[in-house]
This record gives C-alpha cells, structure tokens and sequence, in this order.
C-alpha cells in the first residue's frame, strides 16, 4: 500500500515512482501541518468545489481584464455562499471559511477581502453588545459589505498623524465626519473602491475642540439599494496594482458628514451625550483589528511559500535538463544538489511558517477572551509577537517563492507557474498590517524593554524568558554527539540573545554620552531591527523543534525531523555572521554545518514530493500549470498558451495598423 494517497491512474509515470519511495503516510503528514480535523475538512471540501461548477473559474484569470476579475470573483463568491452549508462543517469557522475561498475564489481578492478579515473582527473587538446587535449580525449574515478605513494618502504608519476629523456635535448627539486636506483621503482599505456600502473609519476625536487621538467609527458610505455614495462622501478605486487586482482597494473623502454618536465603536473608549469621555482600558486596544490579521497572516504567507514549494518541487522532478553522467541520459533537473538547495530549505521554511502560524493564532484566542473580561495584560507579548513574526516571515516567504520562480527556469516566468500571482500576493504583506522595518522596530522596543528587566532579574513574559541565561562562550556543535541538535538551537538563542544585549549597551552608551534617547535610537535603529529579526528566528527554530518533540508517530517524527534539521543549518549559515564576530562558532563548525545540511538534501531528496503532497492543495487551489498534481505539465501549457487573447486571430489589428504600413515604406524606400 503506497504511503502517499496522491497517486491516481493516469498520473505521469515520473512521480508515481516519486511518491512510491515515501517513507511516510502523506495524510498523516497534512494532519501534522494543518491539524487533523481542518485537513479533513480541507478534503472534503475540495472534493466538493470540483463537483460544483458554478464555483469554478470561468476562464484563467491570467486572461482577464481588472473588471473582469472583480465581476468573476464577486459571482463566484456569491455562489460560495449560497452553497455554503453543503460544503463545509461550520460557516462561522474562518480557518475552514478561508480554506473554501482559496479553492473557489483564489487570492486575488474579492467583494468580502476586507470585510470578514477586519471589519468583522473590529466589531467582534470594538463594539459593545447594542452596536454587535445593529452591525455584526447584519455583517455575518451579508446584509452589508465592509471594510476597514485607516490609512490614508498622507499616512499609513504613523497613525498618529491621521488627518480624518470626528468632531462632536453636542447639540445633535451627532459626529461630523471629515477630510480636511488631498492627504487626510482614506488610500488603500481593501474592496472600498466599488464593492463596500460600509466602513470602520479611523478618525481623530474631537470634543469641545480637544482631540482624544484616533478612535473607528462606523460609516454607512453607500445606499444599500442603488449603492450610489451617501451625501458628504467621495469614493472610488485608486487603480491597478502589482499584484491583488481582484480587488478594488480604494479612496474615500468626506464632506462634513453626519453620523450619530452612537456610531463611535464604544465596547472600551466611550462617549456620552453631554461630551463626557471615558478611555479605554489599554491604549491601542483600538489597533485589534490588526494584531487580529498580523496573527492570522502568519499561517497564510507559509501556505503561500508552500503553494510556491509544491509547484516548484513537483516541476523539477518532471523537467529534465542536462546530465550528470555523460552518457547516461538527462536527469530529473531536483537531481541537481544546487536544485536541492535552492528548494528543500524554502518547503522546510513553509513548514515551521505553518507551524507558528498555529501557536501565534492560540495566544491571539486567549488575548482575545481576557480582553473581554478587560484584561490586556497579554497584549504587549502578542504584539511584539506578531509584529516580528509578520515581517521575518513575510519577508523570507517572498524571498523563498523567488526561489522557486528562478527553480523553474524560464517557465517560472509564465503565468501559467502560479507563482507570479502567489508572489504578488505575498510580497503586499510585505507593506500592508504595518510596514515590516517598522514592525520590527516596534518589536525592538520590546526587547529593549525586556533587558531593562533583566537586569533587575526579571522576565518580561515568556518569549523573552532566555535573556536570563547565562551566555556560552563557544558552541558546542560538532564536538558533541548530534542528538536532537541541541547546540544548534542553542545557536540561535546564543545569537539573539548577544545581538539584543549589545544594542541595549550601545544605546546606553550613547544616553551616557548625553544623546537623547530618540537620537540614539536613530543611530542605532539598523542593529536594533537585526536584533528583532534575530530573535524571531530563534522563535521560529524552537517552534519547529517543538513541534518536531509533539509528534507520536515515528515514521512523521523522523521525516519532519530532517526538515527542522535542514532548517537549522541552513538558517545558522545565513546568518552565521554574528557566530563568528565572537568566535562562537570555529571555522571547523562552519564547515560541519555545511557537510551536515548537504547530507540532509540528499536524505530528504526520496521524500521530497510527498513532503509537498501532504499540503494537499488541490490543483484547482494551486492553479499552477507547473504544479499539477498527475504530473502532465507540457501538454497542458501548450493548451494554457492556446487561451492567450492574443490568439483569437492570426493576425491582430496592429499589424494592419503599424507594422505593416512601416514595412511597406521601408520597402519603398530600399527600392528608390
Ligand atoms: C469570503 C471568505 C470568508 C473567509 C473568512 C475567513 C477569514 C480568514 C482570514 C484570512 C486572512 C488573509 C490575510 C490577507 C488579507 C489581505 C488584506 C490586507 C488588508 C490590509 C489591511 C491594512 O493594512 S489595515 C492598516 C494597517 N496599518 C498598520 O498596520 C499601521 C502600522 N502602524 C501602527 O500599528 C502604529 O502606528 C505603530 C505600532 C507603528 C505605532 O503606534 P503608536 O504611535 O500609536 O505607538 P508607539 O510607537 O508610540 O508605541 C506606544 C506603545 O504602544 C505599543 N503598541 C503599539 N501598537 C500596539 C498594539 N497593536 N498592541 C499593543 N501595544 C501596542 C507599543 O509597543 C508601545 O509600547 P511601549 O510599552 O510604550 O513601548
Ligand atoms: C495590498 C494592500 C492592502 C492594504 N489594505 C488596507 C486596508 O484594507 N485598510 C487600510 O487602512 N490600509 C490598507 N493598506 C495600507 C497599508 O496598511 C499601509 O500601506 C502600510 O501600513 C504602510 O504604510 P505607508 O504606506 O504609509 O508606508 P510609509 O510609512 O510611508 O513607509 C514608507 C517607508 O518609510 C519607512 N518608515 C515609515 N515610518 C518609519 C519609522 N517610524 N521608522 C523607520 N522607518 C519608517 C518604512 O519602513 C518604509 O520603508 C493596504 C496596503 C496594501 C499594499
């Protein structure tokens, strides 16, 4: 009995032979990566989508126009909710929910983008029991399309530059929405620009002329029935994009608008009608909406990497290209170890994203329900958590999908890979839930915090708990049995914990010399970020050792062991630069390192389609040419190429129009 469940008749003889030598079950290992209740109900619901025909793609979307795409997703996400209780266990379950889009609808965006990623959780967050009653009911049940209003024009990240005005009006119990400049425009929220007839609006409070700082606020901005913009309020599109061109991201102004007072979310800062304010428990309690997508993100960009891993890994055990051997016929081009490298350490690497993406969103649950009852003392670990997480594992996702592009040559370059689309995707995360240089700065300040109190012996909470260590003075890697490789972890927490000290003592090297805390921050902010990014990757090598130690079945244990153990030589080695500035590390260990992970390739070489496989993205969810699951790729890029709009005609009208009137001169004139 094959180990892997993915072999069917008809699939290309190439990976059928693949998958045989798996030294694991396939199911087991998607029950390992995702959990065994959502990987179950990741394949009954796939199987599902294909039966539905009115939830597929009505021609690739490589071939469509922005218009196109907006009006293919909105029907098909209709669709999806029509047919919604036939098709997944629990509607209200948004791993499950987010996992059907991604088979019907894709990443492209859609009508509901924003509206189930933010809006919902800001009024699940924000809004008292009255106002969940008025909004979140009629939002879950799809009587209105919402978005979340912050960014604007002028001002994305610092939001305490916003421009939009909220200023009460005592004497009608009423808020005056406002923009008062180009720059204070709403830029950005996702599905505004055609599709939301609703907005959380981020807006300055403005009470007897005093500004209580930015505070949301719910803004009807469309007609429900002709969907034409309200009174006082301008809106549109902002235009095409890099990637993420299904949805319609837009702008928003206001013109003095009026909305009662009651539409200020007012579960934790408040207003009464006489002008009183009553502040909230925490002071960015009102940021939950994006702490709630930075956690969610995690587990999504390592399932964008895996999409990458699966097409670029299946692709290279179809294409052949050159010989090792003279002689011997060309080989299977993942044959090559320079392939293995370039591949295996970003699968590794989607991996441990999933894996973190699991912890990260069972400590945003446990905030979330103290922060019911008031209590907020978890919030600072969970954002200092998230902001790192977001931007290491953003930032390594795009750089490991550009990988697996180059991995498949030139066709990696083709639409028809996936990857451009998935890359895009990718790379918006990048920027959007707070720029990553800035988010790592924020979790900077965390860890400066976190020293402070270590030198009076305490911990700031559990994530920081290792700065309390002593620090070794060399590592013990290759001088020691191998084991579970202890003294490579122990390298991690070595490096971040020396790279966190050293800026905490710059810093107050330069306040001793008088610098103003500000300044020295400035002149140490580079470092200072190294040292977030440092600490996260420490984060991420325990999480997958952790989870590594939580697996029962031996034959899962072992397999996802050499991927973690891949992981850590070949993150050590990327930054091996700090191991070696205090001779940590000896040139000999380097070496050990090295031989050790080009070891690991060759080990995980046999398993390395069913490590993929057991993502179980089903080709509709992959939309990969490349990355088909039966393996039959040229054929179907052929047909791929046939559905070009530049191919209705052999002939295009421009030929007519330039080209020949240009050639048909040129011949005149050689002829003169
Ligand atoms: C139809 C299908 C249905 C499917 C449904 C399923 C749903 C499943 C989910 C799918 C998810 C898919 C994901 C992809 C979605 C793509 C959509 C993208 C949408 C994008 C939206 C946006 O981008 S919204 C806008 C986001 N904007 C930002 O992130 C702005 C960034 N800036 C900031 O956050 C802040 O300005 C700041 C943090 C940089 C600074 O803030 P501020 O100036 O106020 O503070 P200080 O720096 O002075 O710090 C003071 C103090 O506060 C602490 N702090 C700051 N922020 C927080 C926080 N959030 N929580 C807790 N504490 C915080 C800070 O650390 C300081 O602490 P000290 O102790 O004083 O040091
Ligand atoms: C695809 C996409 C979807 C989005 N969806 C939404 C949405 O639904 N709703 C919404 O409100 N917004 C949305 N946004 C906006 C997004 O949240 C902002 O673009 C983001 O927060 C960054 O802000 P910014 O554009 O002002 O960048 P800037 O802050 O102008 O950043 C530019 C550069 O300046 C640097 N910089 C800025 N401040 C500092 C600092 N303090 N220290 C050091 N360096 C700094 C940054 O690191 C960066 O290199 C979306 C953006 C994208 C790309």
């Amino acid at each position: 009995m094959p180990l892997n469940k993915e072999i069917q008749p008809g699939d290309n003889d190439e990976l059928t032979r693949e998958r045989l030598q798996a030294t694991f079950d396939t199911q087991q290992m998607a029950a390992a990566l995702w959990g065994s209740d959502l990987a179950r109900k990741r394949r009954e619901l796939a199987k599902k989508v294909d039966k539905l025909t009115v939830l597929h793609d009505s021609k690739d979307m490589s071939f469509m126009t922005r218009e196109e795409k907006l009006s293919e997703n909105a029907r098909k996400v209709v669709q999806m909710f029509a047919h919604v209780a036939d098709i997944v266990e629990d509607p209200s379950d948004d791993a499950e929910m987010f996992h059907l889009s991604s088979n019907a609808i894709g990443h492209e965006g859609h009508p509901f983008g924003v509206h189930f990623v933010m809006f919902i959780p800001a009024l699940k967050a924000q809004a008292d029991d009255e106002q969940r009653e008025k909004w979140l009911m009629p939002a879950l049940g799809l009587q209105l399309i919402g978005t979340y209003a912050q960014t604007e024009l002028g001002h994305g990240t610092n939001l305490r530059a916003l421009e939009t005005m909220a200023t009460f009006d005592k004497a009608t119990d009423e808020f005056v929405i406002h923009t008062p400049t180009v720059t204070a425009l709403k830029w950005w929220p996702g599905s505004l620009g055609k599709s939301s007839n609703h907005a959380v609006v981020s807006a300055n409070l403005i009470i007897d002329g005093k500004s209580y700082g930015h505070h949301n606020f719910m803004v009807q901005i469309r007609d429900e029935n002709t969907h034409k913009p309200l009174k006082g309020i301008t809106v549109g599109d902002i235009g095409p994009k890099m990637a993420y061109n299904a949805s319609d991201n837009g702008f928003l102004g206001f013109d003095h608008h009026r909305i009662p007072r009651r539409n200020m979310l007012m579960r934790h800062a408040k207003v009464d009608k006489n002008g009183v304010y009553t502040k909230p428990p925490h002071a960015k309690i009102g940021y939950s909406a994006m702490v709630h997508v930075r956690s969610v993100m995690i587990g999504h960009q390592g399932m964008f990497l895996g999409s990458a891993s699966t097409i670029a890994i299946r692709y290279s055990l179809v294409r052949r290209q050159g010989e090792i051997k003279e002689g011997s016929g060309e080989v299977k081009i993942l044959d090559y170890q320079t392939q293995q490298h370039r591949l295996f350490p970003q699968l590794a690497r989607a991996y441990v994203f999933m894996f973190a993406g699991k912890e990260v969103r069972e400590l945003y649950q446990k905030v979330l329900s103290d922060m019911e009852k008031g209590e907020t003392t978890l919030l600072a670990d969970l954002h200092a958590l998230t902001s790192g997480l977001k931007s290491v594992v953003t930032h390594l996702c795009v750089a490991g999908m550009e990988q697996c592009r180059m991995a498949c040559g030139g066709h990696g370059y083709s639409r028809a890979s996936g990857i451009p689309e998935i890359w895009g995707v990718a790379v918006g995360g990048c920027t959007y839930e707070g720029e990553n240089m800035v988010m790592l700065l924020q979790l900077a300040r965390y860890l400066m915090k976190a020293v402070k109190e270590t030198k009076k012996g305490k911990s700031l909470g559990r994530l920081v708990d290792y700065l309390l260590l002593p620090q070794d003075r060399h590592s013990l890697i290759g001088r020691v049995p191998q084991g579970e490789y202890g003294p490579h972890l122990a390298a991690f927490e070595h490096i971040a914990r020396r790279q966190i000290f050293k800026v905490a003592d710059e810093l107050t090297k330069l306040q001793d010399k008088g610098m103003s805390k500000e300044i020295a921050w400035q002149k140490k902010a580079v470092e200072l970020q190294r040292a977030a990014r440092l600490h996260t990757r420490f984060y991420l090598a325990a999480c997958f050792h952790r989870k590594v130690q939580s697996v029962v079945d031996g034959r899962i244990r072992e397999a996802l062991a050499d991927l973690y153990h891949l992981h850590l030589n070949y993150e050590l080695l990327d930054m091996v630069n700090y191991a070696l500035e205090d001779a940590y590390l000896k040139a000999d260990q380097v070496d050990f390192i090295r031989e050790d992970m080009y070891r690991l390739l060759e080990t995980i070489r046999p398993n390395a389609i069913s490590l993929v496989d057991a993502f179980e993205f089903s080709d509709r969810e992959l939309r990969s040419v490349l990355g088909r699951r039966d393996g039959h790729v040229y054929e179907n890029l052929y047909k791929w190429a046939k559905e070009s709009e530049l191919n209705r005609a052999d002939v295009l009208p421009y030929f007519d129009k330039y080209l020949k009137p240009m050639m048909l001169a040129a011949r005149q004139r050689s002829n003169i």
